[in-house]
């Protein structure tokens, strides 16, 4: 990933779910240092700001489908989708930090349209598998998976125009430990690979990763790292809105990160669900911060 200007787009959405303060996700993450990080290891960073998201007079509205806030969501989207096709159109490598994962709606209708396949590698306690229908919460966060494979609300899946953005044999879901039933049944009716907690434990990261990364890269011409800093234990990465205990540990993710570094196969990145009023001290965003060093390429020796 060298000699190349990285654009960091920040996404402060907090309308995917119900919890304030996640909309300072993208501050916590660039106070944590991440523009000093990346030019420190030879990145031209082009910091594109942060995308606006629309205050709804009420929040938490059904407008339809259980689909809460879902106007202003679609909208937040739209315009992030556009300004990743810029930024890719401009030659950068777009790094988004958000905000709540319903934001990965609008990255993959950006990263998506410029490549035929595109492979997924998604960290994340839980599945994002969702639509209206199966969701327990209404919570479109819980629904990005499914919106990207097609499945859900017109309003969503048509974001950027088409749909779908990927198909179910390019992604690959690593730390799930936090299914709903209805995210279970799409997972074997689409035969979507998943290294659930289980699978991490009994094979460790190593195998884990080169499982993972052969998975996506059969078939794909880009890959798009996602990662939820829920799929970390709450223990490294409490400052998150949804945590579940039993995740990975930092070292295990940090471990992940630098064999995606060593493959060197992606070709954009988001991180999300950083909620800096739940956390301590912003120990998440530091913890986001020290993953994207060691996923563009750091190295202690
Ligand atoms: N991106 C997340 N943190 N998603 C959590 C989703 C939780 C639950 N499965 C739901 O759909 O409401
Ligand atoms: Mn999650
Ligand atoms: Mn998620």
């Amino acid at each position: 990933m060298n000699n190349k200007r990285i654009s960091i787009i920040g996404v402060p959405m907090d309308l995917g779910q119900r919890r304030r303060g996640v909309d300072m996700g993208p501050s916590a993450i660039r106070y944590a240092g991440v523009v000093e990080r990346l030019e420190n290891l030879g990145y031209e960073v082009n910091d594109r700001g942060d995308v606006e998201i629309g205050r709804p007079e009420k929040y938490d509205v059904v407008e339809e489908g259980n689909l809460k806030d879902l106007k202003e969501v679609v909208k937040a989207n739209q315009v992030l989708s556009d300004k990743i096709t810029k930024a890719v159109d401009e030659g950068d490598f777009p790094l988004i930090l958000g905000g709540d994962h319903s934001i990965a709606i609008g990255t993959l209708a950006g990263v998506a349209n410029k490549c035929e396949n595109l492979g997924v590698i998604w960290f994340d306690a839980h599945g994002d598998l969702n639509t209206g229908d199966t969701s327990p919460s209404g919570n479109i966060h819980g629904m990005p998976l499914a919106v990207s494979l097609g499945i859900g609300h017109p309003s969503l899946t048509e974001i950027g125009g088409y749909a779908p953005k990927i198909k179910p044999e390019n992604l690959v879901i690593v730390g799930a430990r936090s299914l709903d039933e209805g995210e279970r049944e799409l997972i074997r009716e689409k035969g979507i690979k998943v290294f659930t907690m289980h699978e991490i434990d009994r094979m460790g990261m190593t195998k884990v990763m080169e499982e993972a990364i052969e998975h996506v890269s059969k078939n794909t011409d880009s890959v798009h790292l996602s990662l939820d800093l829920d799929a970390l234990d709450p223990h490294d990465a409490p400052g998150v809105g949804t945590p579940v205990i039993g995740g990975t540990s930092y070292r295990e993710t940090h471990l992940a990160m630098e064999m995606l570094a060593e493959r060197n196969l992606l070709t954009s990145v988001e991180f999300v669900e950083v909620n800096p009023i739940l956390d301590s001290k912003n120990q998440t965003a530091e913890a986001a911060v020290g993953l994207i060093g060691s996923l563009f390429g750091e190295k202690l020796l």
